[in-house]
């Protein structure tokens, strides 16, 4: 392990100096397209224009025999389309694979100032880290890079949750994780073929109400498999400072479960999530938007008790010091989002 003082130190001589906190622009969805796609490129402009963040994605999903021509999209990504301020990241394939050492030498010394964050697939504990650590930082001397490009880690496998609080510790170029649920759900032998979710044979049921007939009057409901792991996630990396993210949702049609599942990271503390497809651009946007109601309640609750300290009661409800560090979050998140949005600058009444 570094030494605490040596934490913050280039990792290359000539490298620039690590971010001492992660920047914390508006996230609510890390949009992904396919750089190897002339049409997807084309539109990637008016896409930024609704995006928080936009990814050129080199990993699963790219077919091998277009990998060269998804990194060389990028790079032309990168040098030529005015993405309007909002950050460009990428997913680089995998450690193990033929494919990374030159995703990373080409990026980081092509485009090097254009790219915001590094997504690293299937992470699976501090090494992985260390090693894009070292040599990133070595691609940013040589191409005299200015600012750090940071990290982001998925955790795919059993082993990279199991490892997730040191991953979100291994270096001061951690941004956030994301949770990857289809790879994950193969490695932990779930028994599921969705893109993340719920599966209806992941339910809780309640009692009978009838002794004799087992089946009358039972309810059932879909539990939510990835609370354990998202949760989890939160966990380590707020500890560590950096932004937990959810991740893909692949039934694009069913807008409908794909609000759920996003709501219910939004609400267990992820910052933002992934879009696949533009239809859930808007849905990220909603969702980790906060509802104007609870933001006004919020903002009630911080006028109310203006120094944040005693026990009061608004609204039939009990307030004290921790509720209103609660509605601060709220409030903060709809101010920064106000900044740049008048629409919900008018809904938060701001
Ligand atoms: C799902 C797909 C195939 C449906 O693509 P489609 O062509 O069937 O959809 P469509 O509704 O017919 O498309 C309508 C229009 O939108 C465009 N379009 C469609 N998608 C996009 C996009 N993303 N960005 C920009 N434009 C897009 C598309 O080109 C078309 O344009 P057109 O009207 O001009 O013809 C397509 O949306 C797509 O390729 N999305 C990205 C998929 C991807 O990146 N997957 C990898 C991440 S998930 C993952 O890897 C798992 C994980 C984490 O690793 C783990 O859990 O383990
Ligand atoms: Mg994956």
């Amino acid at each position: 392990m570094r030494h605490p003082r040596d934490f913050f130190k280039p990792l290359a001589v000539g490298a620039p100096e690590p971010v001492r906190e992660i920047p914390v622009p508006p996230s609510r969805m890390i949009h992904f397209f396919d750089p190897s796609n002339e049409k997807m490129r084309a539109k990637l402009p008016a896409i930024a224009a609704k995006a928080d963040i936009v990814l050129g994605n080199l990993e699963d999903a790219v077919p091998v025999d277009r990998k060269e021509s998804a990194r060389a999209g990028l790079v032309e990504v990168g040098k030529t389309a005015d993405l309007g301020g909002t950050p460009l990241w990428t997913r680089v394939n995998s450690l193990e694979s033929p494919w990374v050492l030159d995703d990373i030498t080409t990026l980081v010394t092509e485009i090097g100032d254009q790219l915001d964050v590094i997504m690293i697939p299937k992470v699976e504990g501090a090494e992985d880290i260390h090693y894009v650590d070292r040599l990133v930082a070595q691609l940013e001397a040589k191409a005299g890079v200015t600012r750090p490009i940071l990290l982001h880690a998925i955790l795919e496998t059993a082993q990279g949750m199991a490892n997730v609080e040191e991953i979100a510790f291994a270096s001061p170029r951690m941004q956030g994780i994301s949770l990857g649920p289809a790879d994950l759900a193969a490695s932990r032998r779930m028994k599921t073929t969705r893109v993340g979710g719920g599966h209806p044979g992941y339910v809780s049921i309640s009692d009978p109400t009838d002794a004799e007939d087992l089946e009358v009057g039972r309810v059932r409901a879909q539990q939510d498999p990835w609370h354990y792991t998202v949760a989890r996630m939160v966990d380590a990396c707020v500890s560590a400072g950096i932004l937990p993210f959810y991740g893909p949702f692949g039934d694009i049609k069913d807008t409908v479960a794909c609000e759920a599942q996003f709501r219910a990271a939004f609400i267990l503390g992820c910052v933002g999530t992934w879009s696949l497809h533009p239809v859930q651009i808007d849905i990220a946007k909603k969702v980790f938007s906060p509802d104007p109601a609870e933001v006004a309640f919020a903002k009630k609750i911080i006028e109310s008790i203006p120094d944040g300290k005693g026990v009061h009661m608004i609204d039939g409800k009990m307030q004290d010091d921790a509720s209103w560090k609660q509605a601060k979050v709220l409030v903060t998140l709809a101010e920064q989002l106000a900044q740049d949005d008048e629409e919900l600058k008018a809904a938060y009444g701001f």
